[in-house]
């Protein structure tokens, strides 16, 4: 029998757990404490249940934590790890350290449905949903777990496309039972979708970053087609009505194309869209995939472009761009991987 995995369970599953067991309902804290707190890799540790709890529970349990399988470095410090996620399934997780933050770009989902133009992962079509062991053993079974600073649900798939899950792995990492990191520290970014925004707004207080990559929606439309069921003017229209002002952050995404959305014009059209939100602009470099006619900016251009919008008013960045070397995009790793077992 296929054990269940307990990393990944949130409390009140870990009392539905120690409850059918007949365990004292306690021991669901001392569960939560060994997994999230010591982040244990066995039953057999979780020293204060009794022998005989700790024999019961893996009968049918296990901790259900796994190494990554494969690992590239870069240059810069950037590490890329592949995870297994199931028979012939692979999704990625990129550890990067910086000078005062070490963060960890997470997966949500094996490929994704979305289909953006300029994606890897897009091309990859969608597999499966992670679940929220397969999410958090991202973190738990990281080598530089103990000095991550920060996360981002910006690895491979849409997480408001799998949100069930992913909302259980972000109260663990936030809740005092689990990693108790404060919101603050971690990022969710998505295309918006009309189903998850306003749930994940109200269920989580986790930064949000929205994919915007241009401000006219039939554009937008070409790039991402997630558009055409819930348009960036809705997106908006719904933000405005939360408060990002205080200890949540709203940022936009904006991948800077060559030739595409790279002018004064369109950031008048963004400062246009985002009038009135407290939000910032991130702009992206892209990063270049096989088969696709986009190119990314010249950075003169992405300076003159955050320069105007900034001074006018939206605070914008350049995102650092890591890892190029082994970067490439999100998805190649996964997809090479993925292809020479198809060989095989
Ligand atoms: C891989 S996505 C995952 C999260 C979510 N699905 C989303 O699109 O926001 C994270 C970010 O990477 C960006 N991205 C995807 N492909 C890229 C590429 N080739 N170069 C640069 N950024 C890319 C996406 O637009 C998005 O802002
Ligand atoms: S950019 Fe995000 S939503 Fe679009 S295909 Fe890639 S992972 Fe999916």
């Amino acid at each position: 029998m296929q054990k269940q995995p307990l990393l990944g369970m949130t409390l009140s599953e870990l009392q539905s757990v120690v409850k059918y067991l007949g365990m004292p309902s306690f021991s669901a804290k001392q569960i939560a404490s060994w997994l999230y707190d010591k982040k244990v890799d066995s039953i057999d540790e979780m020293t204060n249940l009794s022998l005989k709890h700790r024999e019961m529970l893996k009968e049918e349990y296990e901790v259900g934590a796994y190494s990554p399988v494969d690992a590239m470095r870069s240059s810069d410090g950037t590490v890329k790890y592949l995870y297994q996620v199931g028979e012939g399934h692979y999704v990625e997780a990129v550890y990067i350290p910086d000078d005062d933050r070490a963060t960890l770009c997470v997966s949500s989902q094996v490929g994704c449905k979305m289909s953006c133009k300029f994606c890897m992962t897009g091309k990859q079509g969608f597999s499966a949903n992670l679940t929220a062991n397969q999410i958090l053993n991202q973190i738990h079974s990281l080598p530089e777990r103990d000095k991550l600073t920060n996360v981002v649900m910006m690895g491979m798939g849409e997480p408001l496309d799998n949100l069930d899950e992913v909302l259980k792995a972000l109260e663990i990492m936030t809740a005092t039972y689990g990693y108790a990191w404060s919101p603050k520290r971690v990022t969710l970014s998505t295309v918006g979708l009309r189903k998850g925004l306003k749930r994940f707004i109200e269920e989580s207080d986790c930064h949000l970053a929205v994919s915007l990559h241009s401000p006219l929606p039939l554009q937008r439309r070409e790039l991402m087609p997630a558009e055409k069921a819930f348009s960036i003017t809705e997106i908006v229209d719904l933000l405005h009505d939360y408060d990002f002002s205080k200890q949540r952050r709203l940022s936009f995404e904006y991948i800077v194309f060559k030739g595409v959305n790279d002018t004064v014009p369109y950031a008048k059209e963004l400062l246009k869209l985002l009038r009135g939100l407290d939000c910032r602009v991130n702009l992206i470099r892209f990063h270049a995939i096989p088969g696709v006619d986009l190119e990314g900016a010249d950075m003169d251009t992405m300076i003159r472009f955050r320069d105007y919008l900034t001074s006018h008013g939206l605070f914008t960045t350049i995102r650092a761009s890591r890892g190029e070397d082994i970067f490439a995009a999100c998805g190649m790793l996964s997809t090479a991987k993925q292809g020479a077992e198809n060989k095989n």
